[in-house]
């Protein structure tokens, strides 16, 4: 049987931005669709900028970078980016700010309005549409960012460390709602995380990376079945998942 084609698939991908050093070296990785991908590793290791790769932000400088069966560039379209800012504009209330992506591409008003009303509710804003980003919660600002990505209905959903600014409940909570809409809307993930937590909560594999130059250091299955709840923290198949990565990030940590 044939193989099905990666969402994202580097080969022997280095990068450097301008003169500098090399950021990532040797690069190889797919991700296959339905994948949820965390990558973690110390400071400096290259994780947003394999996020910036993906997105065509910013171009490979030797190797071969496809995604969703294409160029970078020509894939924007079908994929969408979440940073740790939720980037919302503080003028427009969070319908407003849900609308702009569908605004930026010409879909009518009517239409326009609906979808991010749909989005909104998904992620338990509904009466809060009319708030302004100054009357919002972090959570529910990021929330905001969520429906905004989702309205376009992206098949991959880049994310880097959305949650990194939220107190540890709220951002339990955020991790749940995330598989909870993966559920809906089966996108494939690529997700940036400084918590080992985080990363076994959410993904079926986890990317330990090295700095120095950036590169793989090791991939970790996570079998759990999804859809995943709070209560899969407290298992100890899940503590045993969370040691095993933290063993693999104190290795690359220590190393020289
Ligand atoms: N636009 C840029 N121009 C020059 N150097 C850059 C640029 N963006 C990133 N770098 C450098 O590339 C390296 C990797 O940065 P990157 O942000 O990808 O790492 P990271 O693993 O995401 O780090 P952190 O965990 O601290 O966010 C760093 O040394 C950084 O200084």
């Amino acid at each position: 049987m044939e193989e099905a084609t990666p969402i994202v698939k580097f080969t022997a991908v280095r990068k450097r931005y301008g003169a500098g050093p090399l950021v990532l070296d040797g690069l190889d990785l797919a991700v296959a669709a339905g994948d949820f991908v965390s990558l973690i590793g110390p400071s400096g290791c290259g994780k947003s900028t394999v996020l910036k790769l993906v997105s065509g932000l910013n171009p490979v400088s030797e190797g071969g970078l496809a995604v969703l069966g294409t160029r970078p560039k020509q894939a924007r379209d079908r994929q969408a980016f979440i940073f740790q800012d939720a980037t919302l504009l503080p003028w427009l209330t969070a319908q407003a700010n849900a609308e702009l992506p569908l605004r930026l591409r010409g879909v009518a008003a009517a239409e326009r309005h609906t979808r991010a009303a749909e989005a909104l509710a998904r992620v338990g804003l509904e009466k809060n549409r009319d708030y302004y980003p100054r009357q919002l919660s972090g959570g529910m600002k990021m929330r905001v960012s969520i429906a905004r990505a989702m309205t376009l209905s992206p098949e991959l959903l880049l994310l880097d460390e959305p949650f990194g600014a939220l107190d540890e409940m709220t951002r339990n909570r955020l991790n749940e709602e995330l598989l909870q809409l993966r559920e809906r809307q089966k996108f494939t993930a690529l997700f940036v995380t400084h918590s080992v937590s985080e990363a076994v909560f959410l993904s079926n594999r986890i990317v330990v990376m090295a700095a120095h130059p950036g590169r793989i250091h090791a991939e970790v299955a996570v079998d759990f079945p999804y859809p995943r709840d709070q209560a899969l923290r407290e298992q100890p198949e899940f503590q045993a998942k969370v040691t095993e990565v933290s063993r693999l990030l104190h290795q690359v940590e220590e190393a020289p």
